[in-house]
């Protein structure tokens, strides 16, 4: 039986190859001087992204930052913007919105929206600093079923620190 799951028109390809250990995923280069994104060592889960321009981020600001690249990651897909730990640990730098979700579908540049947690040194990133990591990962798309009662749980309906340590206010 042919598998028809996969669509043939050239413009909704869902860009990659997967074989279960390595996907390939697309990558369009949209500034001169960028490599794609790569991982630092084998084994590593985060490839790197930089910055295509020079900022300052002022203490406790935000900046959003190109990396000249976009990608067509295949369909069941999804890319996540995670922080540096070493940004952070050194200079406070965090993305804000961590982990930015990329989707299968998006095929404009990665951008990463970095934010300043130092409250008095400003931090200053050149243009091909690495800022962030771009974890490839399969994702489920789930089916919402409405149902008028859920099954029981050892939890329950306890969340928010339920299990000790902390009290909400
Ligand atoms: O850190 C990020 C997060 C997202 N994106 C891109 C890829 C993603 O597919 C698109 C939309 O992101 P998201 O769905 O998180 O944004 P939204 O605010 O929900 O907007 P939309 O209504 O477009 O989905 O923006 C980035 O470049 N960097």
């Amino acid at each position: 039986m042919p598998d028809t799951s996969r669509s043939t028109h050239p413009d909704l390809h869902d860009g990659g190859r997967h074989d279960g250990s390595t996907v390939d995923v697309l990558v369009t280069l949209l500034d001169d001087g960028v490599q794609p994104p790569s991982y630092a060592h084998p084994g590593d889960a985060g490839a790197d992204l930089v910055t295509t321009v020079d900022v300052e981020i002022p203490p406790q600001g935000r900046v959003t930052v190109p990396t000249g690249v976009a990608i067509a990651l295949p369909d069941g897909y999804a890319a996540f913007v995670h922080p540096r730990s070493g940004l952070a640990a050194k200079h406070g730098v965090t993305v804000v919105n961590a982990p930015g979700t990329v989707d299968a579908g998006y095929r404009g540049e990665i951008k990463v929206i970095l934010a300043n947690t130092d409250t008095s040194t400003p931090v200053v990133l050149r243009r091909g600093d690495r800022v962030a990591q771009l974890v490839v990962q399969k994702v489920e798309r789930a089916r919402f079923v409405t149902a008028t009662s859920l099954p029981g749980s050892h939890r329950g309906s306890g969340g928010f620190g339920s299990s000790g340590g902390w009290t909400p206010a």
